[in-house]
């Protein structure tokens, strides 16, 4: 399996299940589409979160969804129902999450025919084209640490999702920090070897990375020290004195 990163922006998920994994899931991809549930039953937690119940005597709106918004559907379906559900709402991805193999099965199916990509969320190991598994992800700004053992165990995906959040807390400011360098020197048409070596310094420089975590001294400052000290020691190869 190749882990490749996808937009879901402006799309719909279609969850099918209204469980503890389901309720996971559907968190989880509100954060960028607009996302559909339908299940007889939601957990507490998901219905705290939404916005409306569809089904629901309280409701008198049409369906539909905004961006990164979450509906539930209070409906049990079977094998027909979701293919109308994935025609009607045309979901990038359909979530197969109840437990029952036999809907979700019938959700893999539908989905394929449809060309919309599927999550099985009750089987392990290898899969189909367009069948695909959820990372465990790590979010720290601009950066996104996926983590997947190809569908073998969860549990330790969970587990270096732990360890991964805790050793490399704050990347996102240095992502952010070295990002800026690294544009500052293409627009000063600083040519790319030496911007290699500058951004690569800044980035694994232990005093900027104190000084972003502490708040102690000024990151930026101590970057900008490092680059110019590259760049002197490349129009002078000749002094062999270290960069910090
Ligand atoms: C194949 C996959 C399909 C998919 O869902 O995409 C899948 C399948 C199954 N998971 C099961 C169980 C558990 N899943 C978790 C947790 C997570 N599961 C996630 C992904 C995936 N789970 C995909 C593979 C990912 C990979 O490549 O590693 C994570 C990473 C992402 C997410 O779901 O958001 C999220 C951690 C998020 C985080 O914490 O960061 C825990 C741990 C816990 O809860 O503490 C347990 C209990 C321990 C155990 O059983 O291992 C079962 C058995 C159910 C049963 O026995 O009934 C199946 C089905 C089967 O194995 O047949
Ligand atoms: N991928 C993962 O990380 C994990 C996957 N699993 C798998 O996911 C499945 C679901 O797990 P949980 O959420 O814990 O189960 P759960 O029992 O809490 O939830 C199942 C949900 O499916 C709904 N449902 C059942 N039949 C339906 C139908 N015909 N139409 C619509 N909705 C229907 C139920 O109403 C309920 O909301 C399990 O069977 C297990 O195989 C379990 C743990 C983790």
């Amino acid at each position: 399996m190749i882990p490749l990163v996808h937009d879901l922006s402006g799309e719909t998920v279609l969850v099918v299940g209204g469980g503890a994994v389901a309720t996971r899931k559907a968190r989880r991809f509100a954060a960028e589409a607009s996302v559909i549930v339908v299940s007889p039953t939601f957990t507490e937690r998901l219905r705290s979160t939404v916005d409306r119940t569809v089904g629901d005597e309280t409701d008198d709106d049409e369906t539909g969804t905004d961006d990164g918004r979450i509906e539930l559907v209070r409906q049990r379906v079977d094998a027909d129902d979701v293919a109308t559900w994935i025609d009607r709402a045309e979901p990038a991805l359909v979530v197969a999450a109840t437990d029952d193999p036999t809907i979700n099965a019938a959700a893999e199916a539908a989905a394929r025919e449809r060309d919309a990509l599927v999550n099985r969320t009750d089987v392990s190991g290898d899969r189909d084209p367009g069948s695909v598994v959820v990372p465990a992800t790590v979010e720290d700004g601009p950066v996104t640490i996926a983590i997947t053992t190809g569908a073998t165990s969860p549990a330790v995906s969970r587990y270096l999702r732990e360890r991964i959040e805790t050793e490399f807390d704050g990347i996102g400011d240095l992502a952010r920090l070295s990002g800026d360098v690294r544009t500052e020197l293409i627009e000063r048409g600083v040519e790319p070897d030496t911007r290699r070596e500058a951004v690569r310094a800044v980035v694994r420089s232990p005093a900027v990375q104190k000084g972003l975590q502490t708040g102690e001294s000024n990151p930026r400052q101590l970057a900008d020290g490092i680059v110019e000290r590259v760049r002197d020691h490349e129009d002078d190869p000749g002094d062999t004195s270290e960069g910090q």
